[in-house]
């Protein structure tokens, strides 16, 4: 396919999410099925238009004055893929499937920064406090940056391998080591219609020698500083991308308890547990066989569920389908995981409570929330733990009180994630 197909598959694609309201995966994944003769570098080069365009989706429309879904493409080739409107007609000129240009007046005239705020972030305009009381002056910029590309990032499993072996074996793919987290690896994120490596197909990773998981959810792992021979439980384990950081930190050694209420999301646990060869982890869908764990645990982690706000350059559809209810609704969820989670903290022990959201509805408010109720823990210094495991030359986080941390794209080059360590006091 020449540039112009994939301009009006992407064109289709968009108009099925807004249709639909399906996430943007499954509605690239059906236009495939039914277009059978798209190779994979069409289907990336689509995949890129169209989240490209849902990242940036509002700056886009206001730029064109025209929210269409082929304003929003066009807006992407020129903002973003480094066309002018020249080369742009000359690449189109004779290509039958290209889309029928749209008036480019607006773009030629307008300027981003006369916009509304929220427009120049890309974000929706109800958040804009949320991010001020979280970012202060600093909000514009780290609005914008979650509406960027996201890289590729890695975790070398010490169980197996380390990371210079890692690096290594994905030698083709531009692999190099991330900037904080201590076994990092990152592809970088590419431009235009650049393709990201299909790693999970790589041997060493059919091996067990790393893991897809992003740079922030490392760190928060990383955090966690469990010690050999501890006794750990991830309440919310979800798929184990956390359990796995765990099980690898603690070199196999004491053990690591994985539950998530939902047994269909934790199902995928027992299959990556085996590849990568861990040892020291007992999965649990019932809660009630963890009963004998009540006040016995050292490190208690609840991974939240939460808004997602922290990855929405990978889910940008999220982005403007969020609604205060939908923040609500988390809230309620929030407080029930971390309180259920406390009773199995010892007393000396640690809680760690984990969000990949960056609105202080879900994050300090909810610790707050949660030390009304429960006076015997207290929160530590997590910007101390920061300095020692990363050093003073790492990125920063953001924090409100220099103990919780906020990790964001702007500020460390990762999803948004929120970090805070509670002790367990009496
Ligand atoms: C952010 S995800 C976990 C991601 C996972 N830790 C990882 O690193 O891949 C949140 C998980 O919390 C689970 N969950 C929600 N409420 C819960 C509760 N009250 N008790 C236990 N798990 C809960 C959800 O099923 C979901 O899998």
């Amino acid at each position: 396919m020449r540039l112009g197909g994939r301009m009006a598959a992407a064109i289709e694609v968009l108009a099925d999410i807004e249709a639909r309201k399906r996430p943007v995966a499954d509605a690239l994944k059906d236009w495939g099925l039914a277009h059978r003769f798209a190779g994979s570098g069409d289907r990336a080069a689509i995949g890129n238009i169209v989240y490209d365009a849902l990242r940036m989706r509002l700056s886009h429309a206001w730029l064109m004055d025209d929210e269409s879904e082929t304003a929003l493409v066009y807006a992407v080739l020129l903002r973003q893929w480094g066309f002018t409107p020249e080369t742009l007609e000359v690449e189109l000129a004779d290509d039958k499937f290209a889309p029928a240009a749209p008036d480019l007046s607006a773009l030629q005239s307008r300027q981003l920064s006369q916009a509304p705020a929220h427009v120049q972030g890309d974000i929706p305009e109800w958040l804009v406090s949320s991010f001020e009381a979280c970012f202060a002056e600093e909000w514009l910029k780290e609005a914008q940056a979650m509406a960027g590309r996201p890289t590729l990032d890695l975790r070398a499993n010490t169980l197996k391998a380390n990371r210079e072996k890692v690096i290594k074996a994905l030698e083709r793919s531009n692999a190099g080591a991330t900037r904080i987290a201590r076994q990092g690896i990152r592809i970088p994120a590419g431009d235009g219609a650049s393709r990201l490596p299909n790693v999970t197909a790589e041997l060493s990773f059919q091996k067990g020698w790393f893991e897809v998981q992003d740079e922030g959810s490392q760190i928060v792992a990383d955090l966690v500083l469990p010690k050999e021979g501890q006794q750990v439980l991830d309440y919310c384990a979800g798929g184990g991308g956390k359990t796995l950081a765990l099980s690898a930190s603690m070199n196999n050694k004491g053990q690591v308890h994985a539950y998530d209420a939902d047994r269909k999301r934790l199902a995928p646990i027992i299959e990556r547990l085996r590849r990568a060869g861990t040892r020291n982890v007992q999965v649990h869908d019932n809660i009630k066989d963890m009963d004998s764990l009540k006040e016995k645990l050292d490190i208690v982690l609840v991974d939240a569920p939460c808004t997602g706000t922290g990855t929405w350059r990978r889910r940008p559809d999220t982005k403007w389908r969020i609604t205060p209810r939908n923040i609500e609704e988390r809230l309620d969820q929030q407080q029930d995981a971390m309180t259920s989670a406390s009773a199995y903290v010892r007393p000396g022990g640690t809680l760690v409570y984990v969000t990949c959201s960056v609105l202080p509805e879900e994050n300090d408010r909810q610790i707050a929330r949660f030390l009304e109720r429960n006076p015997h823990f207290e929160v530590q210094s997590a910007l101390a733990d920061w300095k020692t495991l990363f050093g003073d030359n790492a990125p920063q986080p953001h924090s409100a009180n220099d103990k919780t941390l906020t990790l964001t794209p702007a500020s460390t080059d990762t999803d948004g994630f929120f970090f805070c360590k509670m002790k367990r006091m009496a």
